[in-house]
């Protein structure tokens, strides 16, 4: 994301087109058969999107699969990250994919209602799906009953109710549209009688009850607003505190939260609306997603052909996971499973990644940490500020970088946000809070979840410690934060938040970002010394780089020595 006008930076240059370097494991996943779920797991930076964009690209221009751009569904966190896999497959030369964010893809609705975490979290779950499923059946029932009389224009009509039951079965049997089940129950109630007109207009008045369009919005403000209909839906799977927790009644607060959004789509679901469906869905940052969003997801998959993309140690939010079997329930296939790790970090250099990575002991134990395959243009820079001057540092560092052709993030938790912007506005800094094309301004302002998947040239994180703070995974979120720079990262905020290692010192030593060692892969015995030509260099790079995928992918660490072994017997010359 070099700006125009930026100076010519190899480290940076090198992130816009990989072909020349992409790796064994890359190559492997990039050429995976339509017929399979990928699943695509690797530390911030290792290519994951990239790879998973070039798949999509390799399966457009693969004659073999007649796959068109329009049959494939690219699905992200954010409108942000869309644009970002647009712009990439378009200058590529794939236009007409479809590209969204998750919310983008579900009916739309007015959301911004606030609500509780544990809400949010109930209203996540599968069993969700079950709720609705029986409050739309007991709604119908209730619309299916057939009324004795009908009043038209002040007349009596008496319906005969044999009729009326025999036109819903024939209807249901055939599946007939709305418009010929008007027409069936016109054509059965008008045969034989005095007054057809009274009786058309009798028919499309019951036609009206006994099969009224079916809105979203409508059905699920009815039930939110029904303890009783609630009560009657969860047939015992729901205990009362969680009915309570569902139940909201009618007040002024906007109708939606974004929980409910999956909701919707699901009664569309089981009311017959389906959406579009795709040959090949993609799935970025999976691990994140809650089961009824997965399963809105999976409707949009026209055969199981997916990939899945993301990153456990990333993984934030209500739904914030350890590893993929729950994310892969809720998105069936029957096609195999062909589930790889990559694990070369390409956007992060050496000096930030070290300090990103102090943070995964504690944020995701259980996580390899990718190795980083370049060094920076610049350590970290860690700045310790009071508040009163908090805004002012940032605002000159994003300043600066903007005016050498950087692009920028200000990533700054929510309760700094309004001093940042001020600091912006009294500086008169163009910015955005979506990363712009080319044209658009330097500096982006996010929030920690919205950087999510992004990546800027120069990132500079604000108050870290908050970060940790406001979140019950908010280490991860600190690690995704740490992350999203190709260049230059600047740590910004009260000093005991800060780690110790880099730059100015802070008063105390680091709280949250617990020194810990990176684990690490043993060791040749002796190194040989590097030749010196750039071009013999980069080409023993490569080779080593696609060696180190094989023995990562394949064997446990104890094993590589044996395995290096073998490799030099194996081309070593016989005697
Ligand atoms: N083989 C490669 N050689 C050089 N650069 C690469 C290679 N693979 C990926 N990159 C670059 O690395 C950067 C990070 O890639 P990408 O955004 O796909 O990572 P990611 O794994 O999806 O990260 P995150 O988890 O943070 O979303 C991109 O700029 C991409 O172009």
């Amino acid at each position: 994301m070099t700006r125009p006008g930026a100076p010519e930076d190899p480290l940076l240059a090198e992130a816009g087109d990989w072909s020349a370097t992409i790796g064994a494991a890359q190559d492997e996943l990039i050429r995976t058969a339509p017929e399979s779920v990928l699943i695509i797991q690797g530390g911030p930076g290792t290519g994951k999107t990239d790879t998973a964009l070039r798949r999509v690209a390799w399966l457009l221009d693969e004659p073999e699969y007649g796959l068109g751009a329009t049959e494939v569904l690219v699905v992200g966190p954010s409108h942000a990250f869309a644009r970002r896999t647009r712009a990439l497959l378009e200058s590529w030369g794939h236009e007409g994919v479809a590209h969204s964010s998750i919310d983008g893809l579900l009916p739309k609705a007015v959301t911004g209602r606030p609500e509780a975490p544990h809400v949010t979290r109930l209203k996540g779950e599968a069993r969700m799906a079950g709720l609705i499923g029986r409050a739309i059946e007991k709604h119908r029932a209730r619309q299916r009953a057939i009324p004795p009389v009908l009043t038209i224009r002040g007349r009596a009509v008496r319906l005969d109710p044999a009729t009326v039951e025999r036109v819903i079965t024939t209807a249901k049997a055939s599946e007939a549209t709305a418009g010929d089940r008007r027409r069936l129950l016109r054509a059965a109630l008008v045969a034989g009688t005095q007054d057809p007109r009274l009786i058309l207009d009798a028919a499309d008045m019951l036609a009206d009850r006994l099969w009224p369009e079916f809105e979203a919005t409508t059905f699920l403000s009815e039930l939110f607003a029904s303890r009783l209909m609630l009560t009657a839906a969860a047939e015992g799977e729901f205990t009362d505190r969680e009915i309570d927790a569902l139940f909201r009644g009618t007040d002024e607060e906007p109708p939606f939260s974004e929980a409910d959004l999956p909701l919707l789509d699901e009664a569309e679901h089981v009311s017959g609306i389906e959406p579009q469906t795709y040959e090949h869905v993609v799935v970025d940052e999976a691990q994140d997603l809650s089961p009824m969003q997965l399963r809105a997801l999976s409707r949009r998959s026209a055969n199981g052909s997916l990939t899945v993309i993301g990153d456990m140690a990333q993984s934030t939010g209500p739904w914030a996971r350890d590893d993929w079997h729950d994310v892969l329930a809720h998105l069936p296939s029957e096609m195999p499973h062909v589930h790889r790790e990559l694990h070369f970090g390409y956007r992060i250099p050496r000096q930030i990644f070290e300090l990103a990575a102090e943070l995964l002991p504690t944020a995701a134990p259980s996580v390899q940490p990718p190795t980083t395959v370049r060094d920076g243009p610049a350590d970290p820079v860690i700045a310790p500020v009071e508040p009163a001057g908090r805004a002012a540092v940032v605002v000159a560092a994003a300043a600066d970088h903007a005016a050498d052709g950087r692009s920028v993030a200000v990533i700054c938790p929510a309760r700094c946000r309004d001093e940042i912007e001020a600091a912006l506005r009294s500086e008169d800094l163009p910015w955005g809070t979506a990363p712009g094309d080319e044209r658009g301004p330097a500096i982006t302002l996010l929030s920690p979840h919205e950087a999510k998947g992004l990546e800027f040239d120069a990132a500079i994180v604000v108050e870290p410690g908050f970060i940790v703070d406001d979140d019950p995974r908010g280490h991860r979120l600190l690690y995704t934060a740490l992350t999203r720079a190709t260049g230059h990262l600047h740590l910004v905020g009260a000093s005991e938040d800060l780690p110790a290692d880099f730059g100015t010192q802070p008063a105390e030593p680091a709280v949250d970002l617990a020194p810990a060692p990176v684990a690490a892969a043993p060791l040749p015995p002796e190194a040989l010394p590097m030749p010196d030509d750039p071009v013999l260099r980069e080409q023993i790079d490569m080779v080593a780089q696609s060696l180190a995928e094989t023995l990562l992918a394949n064997l446990t660490p104890e094993l590589w020595p044996v395995a290096l072994d073998r490799l030099i017997e194996l081309i070593s010359p016989d005697p």
